[in-house]
């Protein structure tokens, strides 16, 4: 994952178009809570393959706009000077390069004046070649992009010319982007749809002019010496927001009544019907009849077999002639599932394996952060279906409690089921152990990472995913034997992780999915489970993304693929979830019967655990901080805000 930032001062810029409200918190300073050092060293962590900054800067002079890149020599810096006013944009981009074959330093300037950070994946929507670089790429298509600031759709009526929406909305993929439009003097930025990479931002205010962006909210080193300073870091919650997902633009211009630099924030719908239409999350077929239910599973619709068939493999049959077998509604998804798969861990060269050094036999490219649970079992299965055969797989699981954590027991059951589904394949289960009271700074890191979330829950999921991805454990001594006493220490240098993120929003596996269903029924289920796909990025995606990428991995979302997401949300609910069925059968219905087919039968009647639970440090964090977990549940300790007391791990 990459590391992006900007940070804007000299424009006056209104925020009042934005359909939301953008009142960042106030503070009657202008001056950063953090230096620049600070904000480089934490994208650095996300980006560790090479960081750079850039500044820009704009001068008006009588209604004109002059833009160039500071060199250092700032001698034509001349604010207010002779009616001058003077604007600095200063990019920051670290970058975690997986793809292409030669190095990349961010950001990239082209020689018309653009400027780019980008931290995403282009995993389809342009035919990229295996070698190529998507960053690379994406600055020569947005160079190519009409520059006359006032179409709106993919494309230009006057000129032809793709917008810079229109390429952004074609690309399926996570991203978060800032881009420099030198010709149209407009700077973009946004996230993709989903929210599936962290973008921050803090909103200018009329006391603090200032607007940043970034993957991350800096900590300065010093914060972190003292309780004191790191409860006043605590009390800055609030300067950064999650921004919303879309794409949005900056125009900066000359006020001609003062001279001054000023700049509109518009946001923009996303120029693709498609994507519009997963973003609204509507599903047609929600309330079945009685005969749906019994004929369930049989039936599909025109438009999922037509789907289907373009995708799939056509048998011949003795007679030579070609048939296709009809799927059910399992089938399809696995297949989207295995492309998605394929999509994030095999179609593109990983830069690193053509570089880096690490002998071939060492080098493992994908890792998967694993419970042993369904989800997690069968991304490893596909991803056995996908990866070369040569590679081996990590599995990374955490525990707060040893072996004794349910997550570490099925991890360890799910193990031996790979094993029994794909014998030929090196698995490796990384066992990263974790004590909380060992933890206090890293907590306290974690603390930082979760901004602008703030919860004890928050906080859980944030720790355990970060030392999850850390990959720093103990992986059983094959040559002894298999068992819990002969361990050695393995840290797992896969910078690819494949999360599960998204199959529980989309396939009702969420406790509270059932409590909505009992209230109200299907149309009760569908309603929540869209809520849960319109927030994922304000409540899990972000955050999952800064804690996992600051050990320098990426987490790619194979539920969250686009093609994906269309063909579970065009099945009708019934197929996918059916929760008058028991715990373990009707909740993610769908994927049971996917795991099935893969052959994980054990897997596939796995219940939900959420990994806090799983890995046992909710258990832990709420006997430290709360005394007990009776006290803990009495107090509601997941909802908890970690600044609402004091905390103990300070
Ligand atoms: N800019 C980035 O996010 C990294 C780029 N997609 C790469 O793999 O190299």
């Amino acid at each position: 994952m990459c590391g992006i930032a900007l940070i804007v001062s000299g424009i006056r810029i209104d925020t009042s178009w934005l359909p939301f409200d953008s009142t960042s918190s106030t503070r009657k300073t202008e001056k950063l809570l953090f230096s620049l050092d600070d904000l480089k060293a934490a994208l650095r962590r996300r980006g560790p393959d090479s960081v750079c900054a850039k500044k820009l800067l704009l001068q008006s002079e009588e209604n004109l706009i002059s833009s160039f890149t500071d060199d250092g020599v700032s001698s034509s810096e001349r604010d207010n000077a002779d009616g001058i006013h003077t604007a600095k944009l200063h990019f920051f981009g670290a970058t975690l390069q997986l793809r292409g074959i030669n190095p990349l330093v961010q950001p990239l300037v082209d020689a018309s004046g653009n400027f780019l950070v980008y931290n995403g994946e282009i995993f389809g929507g342009f035919d990229l070649e295996s070698n190529c670089n998507d960053t690379e790429f994406l600055m020569r298509t947005l160079g190519e992009c009409c520059s006359c600031g006032s179409c709106s759709a993919g494309h230009c009526v006057e000129c032809g010319k793709s917008s810079v929406v229109g390429v952004l909305c074609t690309i399926k993929g996570p991203w978060a982007i800032i881009y420099w439009q030198d010709s149209s003097r407009t700077l973009w930025f946004g996230r993709d749809g989903f929210g599936r990479r962290s973008l921050l931002v803090h909103w200018p205010t009329e006391d603090d002019s200032t607007f940043l962006l970034s993957s991350v909210s800096p900590v300065s080193p010093v914060q972190l010496a003292t309780e004191d300073e790191t409860l006043n870091r605590i009390g800055c919650f609030g300067y950064w927001e999650e921004l919303p997902c879309g794409i949005y633009s900056l125009h900066v211009d000359v006020s001609k009544s003062s001279g001054y630099l000023v700049a509109q924030v518009k946001m923009h719908e996303y120029a693709n019907s498609m994507l519009t239409e997963l973003i609204k999350w509507d599903r047609i077929s929600v309330e079945p009849s009685s005969e749906d239910l019994k004929t369930c599973s049989h039936k599909l619709s025109k438009g999922q077999l037509s789907m289907h068939l373009a995708s799939s493999e056509s048998v011949p049959n003795e007679t030579g002639s070609v048939q296709s077998s009809i799927p059910g509604p399992a089938h399809i998804l696995l297949d989207a599932l295995k492309e998605s798969v394929l999509r994030r861990t095999s179609l593109y060269t990983v830069y690193q394996a053509v570089t880096s050094g690490i002998r071939q036999e060492e080098f493992v490219p994908v890792a998967i952060l694993f419970s042993g649970g369904l989800d997690s079992m069968i991304l490893a299965a596909l991803l056995d279906k996908c990866l070369d055969p040569n590679y081996e797989i990590d599995l990374l699981n955490v525990s707060f409690d040893g072996h004794l954590a349910p997550d570490r027991q099925s991890a360890k059951a799910g193990l031996s089921e790979l094993r029994r589904v794909a014998p030929s394949r090196k698995w490796r289960l990384v066992e990263i152990d974790a004590d909380l009271s060992d933890l206090v700074f890293e907590t306290s890191h974690v603390v930082s990472l979760i901004n602008p979330a703030n919860t004890y829950m928050d906080l859980n999921i944030g720790m355990a995913l970060w030392l999850a991805s850390g990959g720093n454990g103990w992986v059983s001594d094959a040559n002894i034997s298999d068992n819990d006493h002969a361990r050695i220490k393995y840290k797992s240098n896969a910078k690819i992780l494949l999360v599960g993120s998204g199959a529980d929003e989309q396939c009702a596996g969420y406790g509270r999915h059932r409590t909505s269903y009992r209230r109200g029924s299907w149309l009760g289920l569908h309603e929540e489970m869209r809520l849960d796909m319109q927030r994922i990025w304000r409540r899990n995606l972000g955050r999952d993304d800064r804690c996992i990428a600051d050990n320098g991995k990426e987490a790619r979302f194979p539920f969250l693929d686009e093609d994906v997401i269309r063909l579970l949300l065009n099945m009708p609910l019934w197929e996918v979830a059916n929760l008058d069925q028991p715990i373990g059968v009707g909740d993610k219905k769908i994927l049971r019967e996917v795991a099935k087919l893969l052959g994980l039968y054990e897997a596939a009647v796995l219940p939900k655990r959420a990994i806090q639970f799983g890995s046992r440090i909710a258990r832990e964090s709420n006997r430290k901080n709360f005394g007990s977990n009776r006290a803990a549940n009495q107090a509601s300790a997941g909802s908890v805000r970690i600044n609402n007391r004091k905390s103990s791990f300070c």
